[in-house]
């Protein structure tokens, strides 16, 4: 199929992020010409040539790679935990301060002064009420044209991400896994896998992996997050059940691999044992030097993979900050805890 132009009938998460298609509801059903040497990277969906007609997150103001001193809000209520976290000598791999975004159509403001800092190898959670804006936040993070930037920074090592398209993001190392990922009939899991693989490869300037090679190496990643085979075959995404969509997932992180990994509720609609699986899966992915921030409603997933710290969103800003003691509370207190 190499030089052939695949015609995803449906888009991938493109769908999320193509303005065409714009954003109420995001539709799972779109039409768009796309060859394989220009898909750059599954994780953001995101083309060449469709990211060149996206509306980006990009600021005009220009953002200083400015420190960020505190993991937490300014609030009065955020964990001394934080304040005392002995940041000598390392290196942040993402810094958010005072992060400001408006819905696009409506100019709702959803991100109301967000702060944050991962260090490399942390794992953050973030937890809140429903539409407190946790998947905002993430959807910023990546450049989902859905949003504005309206205030504050977004560093990510070293780099202002607000200057940054969506693809550019992904390839400076950033992952995302949706909630809802879409399907691609007619493209199947190991022809997509191949090609944005090797298109990040080519970005690189590493040596690509002929499919024969990519078997090789793909097969590897299947036993990482226990998938069979036949989802090789299948096409991306169609007739998955929602667990077997959130495994996929998991297996392009595996394969594409990312210093920040941004996993979107992960754990929604699996049961025990996927749980189990995709936890083992992201666990076995970290290094020292990469980082993931999970978003989560519940306590199970923070036992399988063990988060640093955990922040708690309220109202568009991280209003609390602390350690796994915070999700216990919650688990048996609920928000009136934190929040009052
Ligand atoms: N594109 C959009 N169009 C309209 N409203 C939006 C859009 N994106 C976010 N919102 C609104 O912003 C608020 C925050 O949404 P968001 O999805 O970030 O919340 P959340 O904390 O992830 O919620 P949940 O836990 O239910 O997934 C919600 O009220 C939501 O309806």
């Amino acid at each position: 199929m190499a030089g052939a132009n695949l015609q995803l009938r449906h888009a991938y998460s493109i769908a999320q992020f193509v303005p065409t298609v714009s954003s109420t509801p995001p539709p799972q059903r779109v039409r768009i010409g796309i060859s394989p040497s220009r898909v750059l990277f599954c994780n953001l969906r995101a083309t060449s040539a469709a990211a060149a007609t996206l509306r980006t997150t990009r600021r005009s103001v220009t953002v200083a790679a400015s420190s960020v001193s505190s993991a937490v809000d300014s609030s009065p209520s955020s964990d001394s935990l934080v304040e005392e976290r002995d940041d000598t000598g390392r290196i942040p791999l993402l810094e958010v301060k005072d992060l400001r975004a408006v819905i696009v159509e409506s100019r709702q403001e959803i991100l109301k002064g967000v702060n944050l800092v991962v260090y490399e190898g942390e794992i953050h959670a973030v937890m809140g009420k429903n539409g407190s804006g946790k998947s905002t936040f993430s959807k910023v993070l990546v450049g989902h044209p859905d949003y504005e930037v309206t205030g504050g920074s977004i560093v990510f090592k070293g780099q202002n991400l607000l200057d940054m398209e969506p693809e550019e993001r992904s390839l400076a190392g950033l992952f995302m896994s949706f909630q809802s990922p879409v399907e691609i009939p007619g493209v199947s899991n190991m022809d997509f896998l191949n090609m944005a693989f090797n298109a990040r490869k080519r970005k690189l300037g590493q040596p690509e992996l002929d499919p024969i090679q990519f078997y090789s190496h793909l097969v590897s990643k299947l036993e990482v997050v226990n998938m069979k085979t036949d989802f090789l075959n299948r096409n991306v995404n169609e007739g998955f059940s929602g667990g077997e969509r959130k495994r996929n997932e998991i297996l392009q992180l595996a394969v594409l691999g990312a210093e920040l990994a941004i996993l979107d509720e992960i754990d929604s609609g699996l049961d025990v044992d996927a749980l189990q699986d995709v936890a083992k899966a992201v666990n076995g992915l970290l290094t020292p030097k990469n980082s993931v921030l999970m978003i989560t409603h519940y306590q199970r997933l923070l036992d399988y993979i063990k988060p640093t710290l955990i922040h708690i969103m309220e109202n568009g800003r991280i209003i609390k900050t602390g350690d796994n003691s915070l999700a216990k509370l919650l688990e048996k207190e609920g928000y009136k805890a934190i929040s009052g």
